[in-house]
């Protein structure tokens, strides 16, 4: 397991005029992981996300990837790097195929004309990647997929692109229960086959089914990078509402602050 974070943020600060959205913030994301971000409704999980993603710039703070500080200035660079932001909306275009989907905007060529086989072996070979089973044809349109196989979609795309962190905005929140243990099944591919993989959910069931490690974020503040395995669910839940834990058992299970305005970590390695 590397040990470096592909992706570590630190000491992050976003305002929109007045308000303070991100005071701290601190995010790291491992290659073969799954880091759950959670957090209550606004505690400012979609704007850092935004802010990794390049869509706004960070106020100030440290942004590392692979260990080297860069500068995000937009999603073109973030995708650059090889970060792959799967949003709520998915971004899919319900007439065309998931071949055209999975190319859109990338599309392969040879010479003038579409590389149309090359671009549907590959689509392919993403998707028996992943293990997405349930999908018949790369070539019907996506009106016609459920939302676990849109979702499945959508993560494949990011695979297709080589993306070394791929954050997912509540993959399973439209789902019923099959299809959530499906996506979950995927999403824990895609982290087995390398990636660092940041998963938002509320949901602490797909927290604990698939994620290695767990930031959580009150108002704004990041108050425990933990691991999944050094936490209760009922833990997590405090954390989330009340952005403290009972039962610090000294040793550093859950993060705080450690007078540097930096988070310690617990149980690295
Ligand atoms: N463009 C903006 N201008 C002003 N305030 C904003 C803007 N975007 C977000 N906020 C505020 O920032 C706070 C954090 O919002 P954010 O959407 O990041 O939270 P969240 O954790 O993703 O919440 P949810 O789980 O409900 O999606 C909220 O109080 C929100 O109103």
């Amino acid at each position: 397991m590397s040990v470096t974070p592909v992706l570590d943020l630190r000491g992050v600060g976003k305002s929109f005029g007045p308000v303070q959205v991100l005071h701290d913030v601190a995010l790291s994301a491992y290659a073969g992981e799954v880091t759950a971000l959670v957090g209550d409704n606004g505690a400012g999980k979609s704007t850092l996300v935004k802010c990794l993603g390049g869509v706004w710039p960070m106020d100030r703070g440290e942004y590392l990837f692979e260990g080297r500080p860069v500068r995000v200035g937009s999603p073109r660079e973030a995708a650059e790097l090889g970060i792959e932001i799967v949003h709520q909306d998915l971004a899919l275009c319900e007439n065309l195929d998931i071949v055209q989907n999975m190319f859109l905007g990338r599309e392969w060529r040879n010479g003038l004309v579409l590389d149309e086989a090359a671009m549907e072996e590959l689509a392919i070979r993403a998707l028996t990647g992943l293990s997405v089973r349930t999908i018949k044809s790369v070539r019907q349109p996506v009106s016609g997929l459920s939302g676990g196989q849109r979702q499945s979609v959508a993560i494949a795309r990011a695979m297709l692109w080589d993306a070394k962190v791929v954050v997912l905005d509540e993959p399973t929140a439209a789902l019923g229960v099959a299809q959530t243990q499906q996506v979950l099944e995927v999403v824990r591919r895609l982290a087995d086959k390398g990636r660092a993989v940041v998963l938002i959910s509320h949901n602490m069931n797909d927290v604990f089914a698939v994620a290695d490690r767990i930031c959580a974020l009150y108002l704004g503040r990041t108050v425990a990078q933990v691991k999944a395995s050094e936490v209760t669910y009922s833990q997590v839940v405090e954390l989330i509402t009340s952005g403290r834990m009972d039962g610090l058992d000294g040793s550093g299970a859950v993060a705080g602050r450690n007078g540097t305005g930096r988070l310690r970590e617990a149980g690295r390695g």
